[in-house]
């Protein structure tokens, strides 16, 4: 890179519009769309669309509810010629849809172009020239009246080729190429001399489509540009201002935004951004962006992940796992803060509620997009993040410090491997580490003798264990069955916290209990266990905190087979 870029590199002279009035306008209405995927989408593949993928494109095009579609350059192939003819040929085009089709001011160009339209029923024809400097000089080695006369002649011909095919509805649109590199009043000046040809009038209007082909400055001098046009264009209200932004600079949406605000009426341009270079603008991120601000963009995303199937089969192009709305990973958190946030704002969302879930600015389910994937667990990720995955894939609720507890077992496993671990992956380890854990005890069976008629209020407990490998019974008495194991077995444990809840749902759902213990005076851990019969499952439990800690100590060494006064 130059140390001073400055040399070879100048800055876009923005346009001066002081008094400009698009940052107080808000968007409240959706554009009308145009999508160009079957043309400036498709003219910048490495593999262009054949006539069956441009079919299948064209059809989910027109389910998503665009109304009008650019269909072809159809002088440029053969194919986008035959495509052409078939939609019409086999009435493929819905009557509230209309088909639109490119063509450079080059005579031959144009008779072919409305040759392709023959029997439309309506059709936009549009014209494209470039007007920049360096494309005048460079390109076309001519002037000012040079691309203006262009522009001109190319409008006259379709409008006497098109009056002469009356049977279609035709509307026609001028797009002066380049426009954002252009002055502005050159422009201004071509699209009045193009409107003059043309005469439109506001029952039948005609579209000025102001292109960002290469996006040159900051998307408010684009918005600048536009309202510059938008007040200054002769026959205003006979056109519709429209926009087509291309992505060079990476800011093709913010640059529509802005412009649709300064006026533009129409946007232009193709799903996930597909196009030359860096892409036209995306479609997706324009209307969802609307929908996540309460207004409905006409268009409908409700399955996004076969909408951007269809894309990449059609383009042979991925969508970026972080493309807006639609990559693998946006509606999913790693990190342990946005885990945390997430999982309480869940827990919180009322069903038909305003949307409020931190970190995620709209619904997934909207589009069709489920809930599994938004919380994934690697190196980054806290306990909000793991007992989310527990209880959302496995039903696992986990009382807080024991989420605490697990994710530090979880951390270990994710420094050891450095990558994600997956529900599955996390319910192993949590078996593992509490439901199957390996240790001296083990839950055989139980007995409970409720003694409520003496007035104690006590109960008394036989329970039959495997302990080291061999068959032990203890009991116990105390106001529960927890208290009345913890009184028989012969370590000295205190149970300081206790929760419960049924795994599923019915009679024959499952509880499962987390118990908080200490054993002597160690430090407190967590046991889990499950079982159709909750007693049971809180033993388990006691089970299995036990066999986490090094308590076992206390009865090592002895030869206890029952510990039972009464046995
Ligand atoms: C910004 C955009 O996306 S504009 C759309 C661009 N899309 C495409 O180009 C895809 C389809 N195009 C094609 O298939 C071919 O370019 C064709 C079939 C239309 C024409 O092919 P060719 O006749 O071989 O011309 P080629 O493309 O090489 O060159 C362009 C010529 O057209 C001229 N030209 C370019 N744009 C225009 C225009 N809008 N109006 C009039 N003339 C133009 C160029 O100055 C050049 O003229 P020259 O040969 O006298 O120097
Ligand atoms: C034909 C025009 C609208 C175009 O594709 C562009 O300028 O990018």
């Amino acid at each position: 890179m130059l140390t001073s870029p400055a040399a070879k590199y100048h800055a876009f002279t923005p346009l001066a519009l002081p008094d400009r009035r698009w940052p107080d306008r808000q968007l409240t209405a959706p554009p009308i769309w145009m999508s160009t995927d079957l043309r400036d989408g498709n003219q910048a593949l490495i593999e262009p669309m054949s006539v069956q993928k441009k079919r299948l494109m064209f059809e989910t095009l027109v389910r998503i509810g665009f109304k009008e579609i650019e269909v072809a350059f159809p002088s440029a192939s053969q194919t986008d010629y035959d495509f052409v003819r078939m939609l019409i040929e086999e009435a493929l085009i819905p009557a509230d849809v209309t088909i639109e089709v490119l063509t450079a001011a080059r005579p031959e160009l144009i008779e072919r172009t409305i040759a392709a339209l023959e029997g439309a029923r309506r059709a936009i024809v549009h014209l494209y020239n470039p007007i920049a400097p360096a494309w005048r000089r460079l390109v076309f080695d001519t002037d000012r009246a040079g691309v203006k006369r262009l522009a001109v002649e190319g409008t006259r011909l379709i409008k006497a080729l098109t009056d002469a095919r009356p049977g279609t509805e035709w509307v026609f649109q001028y797009s002066p190429e380049t426009f954002s590199a252009a002055e502005i009043e050159f422009a201004r000046e071509v699209c009045d001399a193009v409107s003059g040809i043309w005469q439109p009038t506001p029952q039948r209007k005609m579209i000025v489509n102001l292109p960002a082909t290469v996006e040159m400055s900051t998307p408010n001098t684009y918005a600048d540009q536009i309202e510059w046009m938008h007040r200054h264009l002769a026959r205003r209200d006979s056109l519709i201002l429209s926009v087509h932004p291309h992505n060079d600079r990476g800011c093709a949406v913010a640059a529509t935004e802005l412009a649709l605000m300064a006026g533009a009426e129409r946007v232009e341009g193709c799903l996930f951004g597909s196009g030359e270079r860096t892409g036209n603008v995306d479609l997706v991120t324009l209307a969802l962006n609307l929908y996540s601000q309460g207004v409905h963009p006409g268009l409908d995303f409700s399955d996004i992940d076969a909408i951007r199937s269809v894309a990449e089969h059609c383009t042979q192009l991925p969508v970026h796992p972080r493309h807006p709305y639609a990559g693998d990973l946006v509606f999913t958190a790693f990190s342990g803060s946005h885990q945390d946030a997430i999982k309480k704002g869940m827990a919180r969302q009322q069903p038909d509620g305003c949307w409020e879930v931190p970190y995620l600015p709209i619904d997934p389910a909207d589009l069709g997009r489920s809930y599994d994937a938004v919380i994934r667990v690697n190196s980054q990720s806290g306990k909000g993040g793991v007992a989310y995955l527990l209880e959302h894939e496995h039903g696992f609720a986990l009382p807080r410090r024991m989420q605490i507890e697990f994710a530090r077992a979880i951390q270990q496993l994710t420094d050891g491997s450095g990558g994600e671990v997956t529900g599955q992956a996390l319910f192993d380890l949590f078996r593992r580490e509490y439901l199957d854990r390996a240790g001296p005890w083990q839950y055989l069976g139980h007995r409970l003798h409720e003694t409520h008629a003496d007035g104690t209020g006590q109960v008394q407990i036989e329970v039959e264990l495997r302990h080291q490998g061999r068959p032990l019974t203890v009991c116990g008495a105390g106001h529960g069955p927890l208290a009345a194991l913890a009184a028989a077995l012969p370590v000295p444990i205190t149970v300081l916290d206790y929760h419960e809840h049924a795994l599923g749902q019915g009679v024959a759902a499952q509880a499962a209990c987390y118990v908080e213990l200490r054993v002597a005076d160690g430090p407190t851990c967590f046991g889990a266990g499950v079982d159709e019969h909750i007693v049971a499952a809180a033993l388990k439990a006691v089970l299995s905190g036990l066999n986490r800690t090094a308590g076992d100590t206390a009865v090592q060494g002895q030869e206890q087979e029952a510990l039972c006064s009464s046995s």
